[in-house]
């Protein structure tokens, strides 16, 4: 997706950390070892399917090991290469310091069309894909963990986990292995819309502070915004659906392979979506415009852009022509380094992916720990809770017997209190929470800092000091 004369996607993953890097006091050799990627594995396999031998490439990228296991999803597309799972794994080492997720930074691709087989048949070449990164501990509950990336989805990982636990019956963290898997396969609530809810979260606290909406020019709520999504996937139509119905913003435009489709009074995403399942595509949708030409729609008029299909979209051949004044980079890597520096000249706010998109991996650590806990997440809390409100109605009872008032607590009442939290809400605050911090520790450096132009410069300054003082405290 790169213009033709542009660096490629890990070298401008490396030119944005080496703007920052530039601008800290850390050991030049430590700033290398912490920018470059600590291994690629390349697995070439065969599988036999429809009578013929057909030979897949895949490969696993581990980034950074100062935190193990490492972790990053794993990415089905025809176009996936040595370079950008490069990229993307050390885009996962930032982002896991960034939100402060307990993990080393990794990715994996299959150059694969999806699409082009049937269910079984992906099944089998998952299955052997899986066999090929077990048996080097590329997929393990204390090594490496994947998870759901773009072609991917639960099903694919509840194959992976279950390929591992043939590999590995006596295991009894097994179903640690990867995340993102169905909830009845040992997955958590929350996790397949966390990367699009974290977009929003994202973006509710960007809008609660005045001060940086104004640096996009912008001002007011989310309510009644234009925004344009390019990508109706999981992440972009999880975003996309919630930013509508619950923040009140309108979805103007969506763009997707085949074209974009545009209603300026604001796209129905839920019927949208029902569309490219039932036809697959956007074209046709009733109501809306439709644009043969998609990618021209990114340079539309609107408040807010989301780019939450590929990298490279927005790129020195049209940077100069997108008139967003806020992009959310929902797909990783989505604006090129030298479309950043086009853009920040002119003023446009880029909330960057390590931070907008890390919903997804925050709220997979939440599986992992509770895959490694075997306890049902949020059962301690729940038991925690439900004794402070035991206590709480006690004493409330107790008050109003000692003062003689004429009322007793309800059923309702204390069916409220002594419910607890359940698992969704668990996840969900404590998504809020991860990007709320995130967030506040971005933006202090952006707004102490007069060597801080941005948020993205920001973020790679509070990841990579983490990093560094994670190798620092260990020695390498
Ligand atoms: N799934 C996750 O949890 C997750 C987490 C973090 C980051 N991401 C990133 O988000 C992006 C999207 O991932 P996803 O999981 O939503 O993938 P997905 O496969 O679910 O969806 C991708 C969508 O983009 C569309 N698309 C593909 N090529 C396009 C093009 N040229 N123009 C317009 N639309 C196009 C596809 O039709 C699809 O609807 C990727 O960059 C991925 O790395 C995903």
């Amino acid at each position: 997706m790169q213009h033709a004369l542009e660096p490629s996607f890990r070298q401008s993953v490396d030119i944005m950390f080496n703007r920052a890097a530039a601008l800290m006091d850390i050991p030049p050799g430590l700033k290398e070892k912490i920018r470059v990627c600590n291994a690629t594995y390349t697995v070439r396999f065969g599988v036999r399917l429809r009578g013929e031998l057909h030979t897949f490439t895949g490969y696993r990228s581990v980034h950074s090991e100062h935190m193990e296991p490492v972790k990053g999803g794993i990415r089905y597309a025809t176009s996936v290469n040595q370079d950008e799972v490069e990229a993307l794994a050390a885009l996962m080492t930032y982002k896991c310091a960034l939100v402060e997720t307990p993990f080393g930074g990794s990715k994996g691709g299959l150059c694969i069309d999806p699409r082009q087989w049937e269910p079984h048949e992906l099944e089998q070449i998952t299955r052997r894909f899986a066999y090929e990164l077990i048996k080097r501990d590329l997929i393990h509950p204390a090594q490496n963990v994947p998870a759901p990336d773009m072609g991917t989805g639960e099903r694919e990982m509840a194959w992976i986990a279950d390929q591992y636990r043939r590999m590995n019956t006596t295991d009894i963290n097994a179903a640690a292995c990867v995340t993102g898997k169905p909830t009845h396969a040992g997955g958590i609530q929350g996790r397949t819309e966390a990367t699009g809810r974290g977009v929003q979260y994202a973006l509710r606290e960007f809008f609660r502070h005045p001060e940086d909406v104004a640096k996009a020019g912008l001002s007011g709520t989310l309510d009644g915004k234009r925004i344009i999504v390019q990508g109706l996937g999981n992440v972009g139509y999880h975003a996309a659906q919630f930013l509508s119905e619950e923040d009140g913003a309108r979805i103007t435009a969506v763009i997707e392979r085949d074209g974009a489709v545009i209603d300026e009074k604001g796209l129905n995403v839920a019927a949208l979506r029902l569309h490219i399942a039932e036809t697959g595509g956007v074209r046709g949708f009733p109501g809306a415009t439709f644009v043969e030409e998609g990618a021209e729609v990114l340079e539309h008029p609107c408040d807010i852009l989301i780019p939450a299909a590929l990298e490279g979209v927005i790129n020195m051949g049209n940077a100069e022509r997108v008139r967003a004044p806020l992009i959310v980079e929902a797909a990783n890597g989505p604006v090129t380094a030298g479309a950043d520096e086009v853009l920040r000249k002119r003023g446009c706010v880029i909330i960057p992916d390590m931070y907008a998109n890390a919903g997804g991996v925050t709220v997979s650590y939440f599986e992992w720990v509770k895959n490694l806990s075997h306890i049902r997440f949020g059962r301690m809390q729940r038991r925690q809770e439900e004794a402070r409100h035991l206590i709480l109605v006690d004493e409330l009872e107790r008050l109003s017997a000692s003062h003689d008032l004429k009322w007793t607590l309800s059923d309702g009442f204390k069916q409220k209190y002594l419910r607890g939290a359940g698992e969704l809400e668990l996840v969900r605050s404590g998504l809020d929470d991860t990007m709320r911090g995130a967030y506040q520790a971005m933006r202090e450096v952006w707004h102490s800092r007069q060597d801080v132009e941005d948020l993205r410069v920001a973020a790679y300054l509070v990841a990579i000091e983490r990093v560094a003082l994670s190798y620092q405290s260990k020695g390498l």
